[in-house]
């Protein structure tokens, strides 16, 4: 079983037609050779706009809403830390194998981490080490400009208490070639990030 998050790239450039695509890769691969022991059994987002909502809703998969200024406004005196717990609570309450980050967008304090017993892994499209933390594509494309590297790549890793520092599950390098636009860039990388979020999850389920 899968318990997925999927959150609104808030970073994101793209047409919301594609957000939650990797959600949907998770989606079309479950129940096949390529990822035969896995269901989404469940969505979770901080936005209510997050097209993944829509993408599982299609599918008859249970989700939820959790967003931080909401959730903050209604619990006066509540922390982000108090926040991840609630988050953890909703995940744990689906019985999951397995937490997939795809988009989620908060950084998870150790109260999530501490609550949700089961391996979690995200995607982070980036080589390891190289551009931790959000906007990595567009960091990627400017260092590449600047001529400081010649590729970039995606991953997934677990998580950890420190960002994009977990360890590596499925790694694999993006070129960049010297017209590329940032678009040609990320639809480069989302191919991949399609590939390897189905690579990463078959491995632990
Ligand atoms: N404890 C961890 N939490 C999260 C990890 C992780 O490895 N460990 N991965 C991130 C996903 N991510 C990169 O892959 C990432 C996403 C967002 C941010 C960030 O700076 N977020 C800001 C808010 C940004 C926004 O709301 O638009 C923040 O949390 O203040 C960094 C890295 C998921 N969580
Ligand atoms: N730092 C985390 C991060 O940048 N995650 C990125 O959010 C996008 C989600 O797309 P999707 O909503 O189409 O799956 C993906 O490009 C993923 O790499």
């Amino acid at each position: 079983m899968l318990a997925v998050y999927t959150g609104l790239c808030s970073l994101c450039s793209r047409p919301s037609s594609t957000l939650g695509s990797n959600l949907q890769a998770l989606l079309d691969a479950s129940g096949t050779p390529r990822l035969p022991n896995a269901q989404v059994t469940f969505v979770l987002s901080s936005r209510s706009n997050a097209y993944g909502l829509t993408r599982a809703q299609n599918q008859s998969i249970p989700t939820s809403v959790c967003a931080l200024k909401t959730y903050l406004n209604r619990h006066p005196g509540a922390t982000r830390e108090d926040y991840d717990a609630e988050v953890a609570r909703l995940v744990v309450e689906s019985k999951p194998d397995l937490v997939v980050l795809a988009g989620w967008m908060h950084i998870l304090s150790d109260r999530f981490l501490d609550i949700v017993n089961v391996p979690c892994i995200n995607l982070h499209p980036a080589l390891p080490g190289a551009f931790d933390g959000a906007q990595a594509i567009e960091r990627a494309y400017e260092a590449f400009k600047r001529g400081d590297i010649h590729h970039t790549g995606v991953m997934v890793h677990r998580v950890i208490k420190e960002v994009d520092r977990g360890e590596p599950l499925v790694v694999r390098q993006v070129d960049i070639g010297p017209g590329d636009s940032l678009e040609d860039l990320e639809t480069r990388i989302h191919k991949v990030e399609h590939e390897i979020i189905v690579e990463a999850a078959r491995l632990l389920t």
